[in-house]
């Protein structure tokens, strides 16, 4: 039987981020993905045009269709846009007994745009992050839900250490945001550190990275995979879909979701 995996997201019309970079990822990794739409977005490359959020009741009755027929072995939630729309949803994720949850705390876009209502992060800390198997905020996206300043590992520990005890099992503050060659995104469980180091890879085609990186993960633990054993593996899988690029768009284009499979690990 084949794992099936759900991402509660927006659209990217330009295809790199959001529910299309996620079902992609799913593809790659042998899962069959399924969606429940949060918000449409006009987008590509060049940035965000205009965000329209779907009615809750239209995002609830997506989670009902899937409820009653497709049970998720795994989730990842994205852009959700509003604190009705977060609230909403964790209460069916508890309603339906929804496990392997993972929670990429999506805020802002790359270039800038506002993927989530600013009062929305009081529903991340108090709903999401206590179902999250496995959370993934960028460092920006970890300063604002920690409201510390993150320039040190030392301060990243000590956020780490604040969101796992807000609820969330495993923890992974990303390090596509930090400087320097060498690129650390740092794992806690609860009881250790694991620092997943990598080269940052010269590249403006970055967008939808955070994505990727957290519907691997979704994917992983679908299949039965520890969470570390998830983490580790979508560290895989974006590290080689950022560095071999494809070239679209004339902006911050997307990453190479082929990449994985084509190098002969994903099979
Ligand atoms: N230039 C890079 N080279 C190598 N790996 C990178 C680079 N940029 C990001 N990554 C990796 O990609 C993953 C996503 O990290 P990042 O911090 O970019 O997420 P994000 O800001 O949430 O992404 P987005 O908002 O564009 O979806 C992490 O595993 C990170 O280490
Ligand atoms: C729809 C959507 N979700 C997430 C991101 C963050 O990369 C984006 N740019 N667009």
């Amino acid at each position: 039987m084949v794992a099936k995996v759900l991402t509660i997201a927006g659209s990217d019309s330009g295809g790199g981020a959001g529910i299309q970079a996620d079902i992609k990822t799913f593809q790659e990794l042998d899962v069959y993905g399924m969606s429940a739409i949060t918000a449409l977005t006009a987008q590509n490359t060049l940035g965000v045009q205009s965000v329209y959020p779907i009615p809750v009741d239209m995002v609830l009755e997506q989670l009902h269709s899937i409820a009653i027929d497709l049970s998720p072995d795994a989730l990842k939630t994205g852009m959700l846009f509003s604190g009705v729309i977060i609230e909403s949803v964790a209460d069916k994720i508890k309603e339906y007994g929804w496990g392997n949850v993972v929670v990429d705390p999506v805020m802002i876009a790359k270039g800038g745009a506002r993927l989530l209502q600013k009062d929305a992060i009081k529903a991340i800390r108090e709903k999401l992050l206590p179902l999250a198997t496995v959370t993934t905020p960028n460092i920006p996206e970890a300063e604002v839900l920690t409201e510390m300043n993150l320039d040190t590992m030392n301060r990243r520990k000590e956020a780490a250490r604040m969101l796992h005890k807000l609820g969330a099992s495993h923890v992974v503050i990303k390090g596509g945001h930090g400087e320097g060659d060498e690129l650390v995104d740092l794992v806690y469980d609860g009881s250790s550190f694991l620092e997943l180091k990598s080269k940052r890879v010269d590249t403006t085609h970055t967008h939808g990275t955070g994505c990727t990186f957290a519907a691997a993960i979704a994917a992983g633990l679908a299949k039965g995979c520890t969470a570390e054993d998830a983490i580790v593996t979508a560290k895989r899988f974006i590290h080689l879909a950022i560095e071999v690029e494809l070239g679209i768009g004339s902006g911050h284009g997307p990453t190479n979701h082929w990449a994985y499979r084509k190098a002969g690990v994903g099979v």
